[in-house]
């Protein structure tokens, strides 16, 4: 479905991204693991477009994505729930999720938020409340649901355990494990890299700019390399 080759990218003359190859198929949760500074939200951003490339291709559902301006990513079935949430605090929860699906019909929109509702119950029952009310986990779980609204067939995922409660973790993690039902394939960014390969069918690890390891996520949570490195075990 998503096909890397050899991204680079930079900030300025500083190149972050030194060739990047991955694949994610249809229906896998695929996870990018790595420390603070890897490159993963970089990666991330050059996939919506929002980051330029310098080098390397873009292939989403078969077709060129290099060079799609970041607005027509998510009509292409591309869409990001970014790091740090980024949902419009002063705005309610409803009207969140409305902006995350300002290409569809009313009608339509009606539809996916009930949807958003029955997954996420508390943004049914806060959905007329700023959203800057909200817990951190229910932050995030608003990000994620407004990045559904898009009806996406990816789903770009950037630390969504972020600053949360270890219960919260679990649950947004759960979460993500349960787009697999809503045939939503996800390319999930972590630094939580044991929460994130629990729920991952395969995984790479990130370390400054580029990929230096990757397997199924079973082989890599059993690898000793990864253990010591990145699950303190
Ligand atoms: N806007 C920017 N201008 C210059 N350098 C940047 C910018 N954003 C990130 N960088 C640098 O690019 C490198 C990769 O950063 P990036 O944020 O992609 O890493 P990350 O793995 O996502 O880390 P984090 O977990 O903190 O988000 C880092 O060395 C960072 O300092």
């Amino acid at each position: 479905m998503l096909t890397v080759e050899g991204l680079r990218s930079r900030y300025g003359r500083i190149e972050v991204l030194h060739g990047i190859d991955l694949t994610v198929d249809s229906g896998e949760i695929v996870t990018v693991v790595g420390a603070n500074g890897a490159g993963k939200t970089t990666l991330l951003r050059c996939l919506s477009g929002v980051q330029p490339v310098s080098a390397g291709t873009i292939t989403f559902r078969g077709e060129p994505l290099t060079t799609v301006p970041a607005f027509r990513r998510l009509s292409r079935g591309l869409s990001q729930s970014p790091e740090g949430r980024q949902i419009f605090t002063n705005l309610t929860v409803e009207e969140n999720l409305r902006l995350g699906a300002f290409l569809y019909s009313d009608d339509r929109v009606q539809k996916d938020m009930d949807d958003a509702f029955q997954m996420f119950p508390i943004l049914r029952e806060k959905r007329n409340l700023a959203a800057g009310g909200l817990s951190g986990g229910q932050q995030q779980m608003l990000a994620i649901a407004r990045a559904l609204m898009g009806r996406p067939s990816c789903l770009l995922l950037d630390e969504p355990s972020m600053g949360l409660a270890p219960i919260l973790v679990q649950q947004i993690f759960d979460v993500v494990k349960n787009l697999k039902a809503l045939n939503v394939t996800v390319l999930l960014v972590e630094q939580n890299a044991f929460g994130a390969l629990k729920i991952a069918d395969r995984g790479y690890v990130m370390e400054t700019g580029r990929i230096t390891m990757e397997g199924t996520a079973a082989d890599l949570i059993a690898d000793p390399r990864i253990r010591e490195a990145y699950l303190g075990i």
